[in-house]
Formats: C-alpha cells, sequence, structure tokens
C-alpha cells in the first residue's frame, strides 16, 4: 500500500500523505492517498476513500475562490480531476506545473499550537501584535499571515517574518502573496462558519506562471492544509478537537503509544468513525453528497 509509485510515470515528490508525479506537456499529477498522519507520523492504516474526499474538496474549493483570485489578477493550477490514470481516479488531480515560491503563506484566525507558544513569548504573532488575554483557541482580532520557509520532506517548516519573505520574493511580490492570502482566507472562514466549520488556519501554495502572474497552487482548504474545528464545539482556553483526527488522537493517546516507536494499526471502529468525519466536512462544505 505505501510507498510504491501507483502510477507509471516520473516522481516528482513525495510527502507524508501525498506523491506528485510529472505528466508532460508540462504538467504534473498530485495524488493524495488514503494515508493518514497524526502526530508527525504516518500510521499504518489507511482511511478508505480519504484521498478521494480531500481531491473532491480542493477540486471544490478551487472552483469557490476562483473570484477572489481573479479579483487579484491571479489563477490556480488544477487543470483537470477527470483526466487522470484509473488507477487513481477520483483522488488526483492534473495540474499546471508552475516555478513553485519558496513559501508556505499560512493564515492564522485562531490562536492554536506554535501561534498560541509565540503569543505567550512576546505577545504578539511574527510581527503583528495582539491584545492582551489571548487563550488557546481564541479568535484573533483580525487574520494574521504567517509565512514558513518549505522544509525538506520530514522536517518542520521553519517560522519566518515578512521581512524574509521580502528577501525571497521582492516586496511587491510579497506584499502580493500576504494580501491575497489573507482574501482566501477570509472567504474560506466565511464559507465554512456557514457549514458550521471554524477554519482556524490554513496553507497556501503558490507559483507564478509563465506570463508573470501569481497561481494558487497545492491542495487547498483540506483537512490536511488547514486546522478545521467543529463551530459547536468551540471553547477557547484549551485545545480544540480537529474536526477530522480527533478519533484518531485519542485513541493513538489511550492505546499508549509512546510517539517514538512504529505507531500502532488503528481499530476498525476508528477508522470508520474518521472516515465519516472526512466524508462529513465534504458534504458539510459543499452541500452535496460525497459519492
Ligand atoms: N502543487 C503543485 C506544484 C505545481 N503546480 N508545480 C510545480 N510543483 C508543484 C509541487 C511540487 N511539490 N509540491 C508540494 C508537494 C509535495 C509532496 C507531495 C505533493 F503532492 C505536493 C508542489
Amino acid at each position: 500500500m505505501s510507498g510504491d509509485p501507483v502510477v507509471d510515470l516520473p516522481l516528482v515528490a513525495r510527502g507524508k500523505v501525498r506523491e506528485v508525479y510529472d505528466a508532460g506537456d508540462g504538467r504534473l499529477l498530485l495524488v493524495a492517498s488514503d494515508r493518514i498522519s497524526a502526530y508527525d507520523a504516518v500510521l499504518p492504516t489507511p482511511i478508505p476513500d480519504k484521498g478521494r474526499v480531500l481531491t473532491a474538496l480542493s477540486v471544490w474549493w478551487f472552483d469557490q475562490l476562483t473570484p477572489v483570485l481573479s479579483a487579484f489578477g491571479a489563477t490556480h493550477h488544477l487543470v483537470s480531476a477527470t483526466d487522470v490514470p484509473a488507477e487513481v481516479a477520483g483522488r488526483a488531480m492534473l495540474v499546471r506545473r508552475l516555478e513553485m515560491l519558496p513559501v508556505e503563506c499560512v493564515a492564522r484566525g485562531y490562536l492554536s499550537g506554535s501561534g498560541t507558544k509565540e503569543y505567550e513569548r512576546t505577545g504578539s504573532i511574527r510581527d503583528v501584535p495582539l491584545p492582551p488575554g489571548l487563550v488557546e483557541g481564541s479568535r484573533l482580532p483580525s487574520p494574521v499571515f504567517t509565512p514558513s520557509t518549505k522544509a525538506e520532506v520530514g522536517e518542520h517548516d521553519e517560522a519566518i517574518d515578512f521581512a524574509r519573505v521580502v528577501d525571497l520574493v521582492g516586496a511587491a511580490r510579497a506584499e502580493e502573496l500576504r494580501e491575497l492570502t489573507l482574501a482566501l482566507y477570509r472567504r474560506g472562514a466565511e464559507v465554512a462558519a456557514g457549514a458550521g466549520i471554524l477554519l482556524a488556519d490554513t496553507k497556501f501554495e503558490f507559483g507564478v506562471s509563465s506570463d508573470g502572474g501569481l497561481v494558487l497552487g497545492d491542495e487547498v482548504l483540506t483537512p490536511d492544509s488547514s486546522r478545521f474545528w467543529p463551530a459547536s464545539s468551540w471553547a477557547p482556553g484549551a485545545p480544540q478537537p480537529s474536526f477530522d483526527k480527533q478519533y484518531v488522537r485519542d485513541w493513538l493517546t489511550s492505546s499508549g503509544w509512546d510517539r517514538v516507536s512504529p505507531p500502532p494499526e488503528l481499530p476498525a471502529d476508528v477508522v470508520a468513525a474518521t472516515r465519516e468525519r472526512y466524508v462529513a466536512a465534504y458534504e458539510q462544505l459543499t452541500g452535496t453528497p460525497f459519492r
């Protein structure tokens, strides 16, 4: 299951749960697996249909975000989600090959994880001062752009400030990345809130097309590239339950796994419940049945 190339194309990149293949003619094939990661480990048990659900969600979001992209004179990289090899039907996207910018464009609407630690140390996130009294899970007064550099596979991304983004891509492009990232986050958060889901944060990746325009790449606004929290259980002051991975996290914690040795297989009920959460995220966000 894991590790073997699934299509007869040259492998370009391999992440924890996804692969990129060279499809030729200036195209790439992004393939989403059914693998799931938790606590920085890829688990041995696949979640059936996870790859198909997250691919369908990205495809839906590319359409939803097109008006925001157009307002910035930008586009997205999706060419087709149907013109793909049969062995990865439904869980692959044929995309334009881009010159990817070396910046992970993260937008945060809520305080969580490393953001909370930074706030507790400095009273701010990167170069954005925040009001006192915020806690884990607090909604930020305004969404914040918190870029990082892309780490090697298996490493953690490195937080960078806006000045470093300017060094990497130039002042005008850096400003464009920040404003477009925040505009895309705001639209995503608005749509998600209407579906009872809080978009705590998300990561976008951008490339540049041959005519120099910005292009939204990678996957977009999936539970793998974002923190989705159920709005109904939002309670600032403690880590918020993950919309999709909480069953897995809770079971791993109860199993006694030490987070260092190879992770254990998931029981069937946790697999089924987790699959249902991915399907629920898709159906709640899009308002359409997952097939
Ligand atoms: N998207 C996109 C893209 C593009 N449109 N043009 C050129 N390169 C990329 C590209 C290359 N790597 N990644 C990240 C990545 C790593 C591992 C697995 C994955 F599925 C994805 C993105």
